[in-house]
């Protein structure tokens, strides 16, 4: 089994991807950017991939999610959530800096600590945070915003520790695959979906989620993206509490594809989260579910 993750050696995805049951005896190869790691799915060229898709600090990966939501299709088998703590690694001293560098997603994360301590300096984009460090230690920038291990990697001084803005700042990466079935349900799990509505339809976007409130079923993402079809023309990429197995997953994604324009489907996954999953409101637990269901098929004459 070969994931292919975004590298390169040193990033917060591969220390995400050391976390990943299904990765334990992997073997891990790393790409220089995100869309090398999906496309490398695609092709068939490694089994899975292993990429950052949102962080609690600036939300949406986009590149990851606009790959998900568009292209040849791929789907979620797995996910890791890892807390994130940044370093300013760099030869020179603070007061020396006047380039730094790191991923858009990692910058974010470090706002107010650029401001306050660099304010003058020279901001530039890297693919990964690793690569950032690398290019600081090769002399291309004075710095570069990193997890502490990609600095030591590169062999460059930490100047500055826990640099993020939000100490409680955590990132959520997935495993991805080509289409498959999904690994088994556990109980706390999660399903990803694209839902593509009708823009000009008033109460559109209501009648998705009444799919899943009349269901019980939670939401614990939503977000749009662009289609690409122009101004207004948005796609909705939901995660909900659930599995594809379960039997009132089953009957919202149903009532999806009748009131949807197109419903992607994009895994259903164990959940890496502590917490307990929400329960479902009064009247809408498993056992209401099925007690609705026998009462219908005496009322039928089809139950027992
Ligand atoms: O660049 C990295 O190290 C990544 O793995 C992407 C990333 C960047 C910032 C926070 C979390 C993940």
């Amino acid at each position: 089994m070969e994931f292919a993750y975004l590298g390169p050696r040193g990033t917060f995805t591969e220390a995400a991807l050391r976390r990943l049951p299904a990765a334990k005896t992997a073997t891990a190869a790393p790409m220089s950017s995100i869309f090398e790691v999906l496309d490398a799915v695609r092709r068939g060229e490694v089994d899975a991939g292993f990429v950052p898709i949102e962080n609690s600090q600036e939300g949406t990966v986009t590149i990851t999610v606009d790959e998900l939501v568009g292209g040849d299709p791929l789907v979620i088998v797995g996910e890791v959530v890892l807390p994130v703590t940044f370093v300013l690694a760099s030869e020179k001293p603070v007061a020396e800096i006047t380039t730094v560098a790191s991923m858009p997603v990692a910058l974010a994360q470090v706002r107010k600590y650029l401001r306050r301590e660099l304010p003058n300096a020279v901001v530039h984009q890297a693919l990964s945070t690793a690569q950032a460090a690398q290019r600081a230690a090769d002399g291309e920038f004075d710095a570069a915003v990193c997890p502490p291990f990609a600095a030591e990697a590169v062999g460059l001084p930490v100047q500055a520790f826990d640099i993020g803005d939000n100490p409680n700042a955590a990132t959520r990466f997935v495993h991805v695959v080509r289409p498959t079935a999904p690994p088994e349900p556990t109980g706390n799990d999660i399903t990803s979906l694209v839902v593509y509505i009708d823009y000009d339809r008033v109460g559109a976007l209501l009648g998705v989620l009444t799919e899943f409130a009349i269901r019980g079923i939670n939401l614990t993402r939503i977000e749009s993206r662009p289609t690409g079809e122009g101004l207004g023309r948005y796609a909705f990429f939901l995660d909900c509490t659930g599995h594809l197995a379960d039997a009132r997953m089953g009957e919202a994604l149903m009532g999806l594809r009748r009131i949807c324009d197109d419903v992607r489907y994009l895994g259903s996954y164990p959940r890496d989260h502590s917490d307990a999953p929400v329960p479902p409101p009064a009247g809408l637990s498993d056992a209401d579910f099925a007690d609705a269901a026998a009462w219908l098929d005496r009322l039928r004459g089809t139950g027992a």
